[in-house]
């Protein structure tokens, strides 16, 4: 971490720091509310004047809902991030490639720090945006993009360094929460839902990249390179959207006393790196399990502190304005870190690894109403050496069909992936069945 001197204004003062902002959607609004509301304590806590000098989205003649008329309007983000004016780029768009891309490659190639929300182009091109950023003497820091208003950047580059971490765990998307709990809670369809989590501001651009797990894999990849000390490895993570969970196995696993979470674990063993984003159940009763809405958990774990437990508002526009702030007060201060907490010459490759740590596991099938058909799946089960635990057997339906939910002991997720792949040849299995791993937090 290195702090440079503030500059001087000729006049009065420390200069402002001045901010060109791209992107004026729910967190790009968030931030200009923040700034015009609170002037004064922000420069007390900067040391300096936060100043917004320009601006850009797509469309100027959109309703902002904030008074955006004092600040210069720019029509490209490449444009903005080239200015004179412009201290540091707050890239409020998003997106791996394109405008967002552009203007933070421009932005530090002309000796401009950058503050993001953009996991997405973070997890893919970390990596040499970091190198690049070292290659100018600048940085780009990104609380806002992992957890919303979760502090957990800092959590683990700053307050943690300290520590070497063996596991980073939690809930990092707040649609997927939001979903779940919404649909089980207040007995909506998932199309209310959805819509509801649109109006909060929680979506991506591409909702595509919540529900299918992917928003929240470029999180834990994000995290897994500041505490490991790895280079992001996203490509590595194994991921599973919550597409394939319906409000039957909601309520079916609240029925034996679980939650179902999009639940994401990195951690280091002697294989290698592990990384992978999950639907899995966990118990009601535990901290994870009564996670309501879209709020997020990351728990940290680390040889010295133990295990800490963040817990927060993981999307929409307060919490994550408030976490480009604290990135943009940070920078007005002159702290500037390496972006992933070394130089990126030295993050390692990583080793990926496949999950083969055992657990229990729910299994949700549709049995056929046949004589024998319990018994064949029972004898496939023992013969791939998993043993049943708990089985429900809920009414047939018209067709003569009946959901079956078997929890396991504990068992190898291969061993289970091989049942999976055997089921549906015994012949009494209708439809796909659905394997959750039971996590124990
Ligand atoms: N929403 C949330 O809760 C969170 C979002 N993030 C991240 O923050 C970033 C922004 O998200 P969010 O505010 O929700 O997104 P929005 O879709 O609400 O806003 C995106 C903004 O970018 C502008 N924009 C899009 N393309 C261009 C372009 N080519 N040139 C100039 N401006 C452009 C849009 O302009 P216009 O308004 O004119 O269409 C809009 O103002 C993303 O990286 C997202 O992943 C991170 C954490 C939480
Ligand atoms: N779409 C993201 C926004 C916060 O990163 C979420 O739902 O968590």
């Amino acid at each position: 971490m290195s702090a440079t001197p503030l500059p001087a204004s000729p006049s009065h003062g420390p200069a402002p720091l001045r901010l060109g902002i791209v992107g004026l959607g729910t967190v790009g609004i968030g931030v200009v509310k923040i700034i015009q509301n609170h002037a004064d304590l922000l420069a007390v806590r900067a040391g300096r004047p936060l100043q917004i000098t320009a601006i850009c989205a797509r469309d100027r003649t959109r309703n902002r809902d904030a008074d955006i008329s004092g600040y210069a309007w720019v029509d490209s983000p490449a444009e903005l991030a080239l200015r004179d004016d412009v201290d540091v780029l707050v890239e409020l768009v998003g997106g791996t490639e394109g405008a967002a891309r552009e203007a933070i490659e421009l932005a530090l190639d002309h000796g401009k720090d950058v503050v993001t929300a953009n996991k997405a182009l973070l997890a893919v091109h970390g990596q040499a945006l970091a190198e690049r950023a070292e290659r100018h003497g600048r940085t780009i820091r990104y609380e806002a993009a992992v957890a919303g208003g979760i502090p957990i950047i800092k959590a683990i580059s700053e307050s943690l360094a300290g520590n070497r971490i063996s596991r980073v765990m939690g809930v990092m998307n707040g649609t997927c929460n939001y979903i779940l709990t919404r649909m089980q809670s207040a007995g909506l369809p998932y199309e209310t839902v959805f819509e509801e989590a649109r109006q909060l501001g929680y979506l991506e651009a591409d909702p595509t990249l919540d529900v299918g797990g992917i928003d929240a894999s470029h999180k834990l990849a994000i995290l897994a390179s500041l505490a490991f000390g790895t280079r992001v490895a996203f490509d590595a993570v194994e991921i599973e959207g919550i597409e394939r969970i319906s409000i039957d196995d909601i309520n079916r696993a609240a029925d034996m006393g679980y939650r179902i979470k999009l639940l994401g674990v990195a951690q280091i063993t002697a294989r290698g790196l592990e990384q992978r984003m999950s639907p899995c159940l966990v118990p009601s009763d535990s901290p994870l399990g009564q996670l309501e809405g879209g709020t997020n958990m990351v728990v940290v774990e680390g040889d010295s502190v133990g295990q800490i437990v963040l817990r927060g508002a993981g999307a929409g526009e307060g919490p994550t304005a408030s976490a480009v702030m604290s990135d943009v007060i940070e920078l007005a201060r002159g702290v500037r870190m390496p972006v992933f907490g070394q130089p990126a010459a030295g993050l390692a490759a990583p080793q990926p690894a496949r999950t083969a740590i055992p657990a229990a596991y729910y299994l949700r099938l549709t049995l056929a109403d046949k004589p024998g058909a319990l018994a064949k799946i029972a004898t496939l089960l023992g013969d791939a050496g998993i043993s049943i635990d708990r089985m429900r057997q809920y009414g047939h339906t018209v067709g003569g069909s009946a959901p079956v939910l078997i929890v396991t002991h504990k068992t190898t997720p291969e061993a289970i992936h091989h049942a999976m792949e055997l089921l549906p040849r015994t012949g009494v299995v209708e439809g796909d069945p659905i394997e959750l791993r039971i996590e124990e937090v």
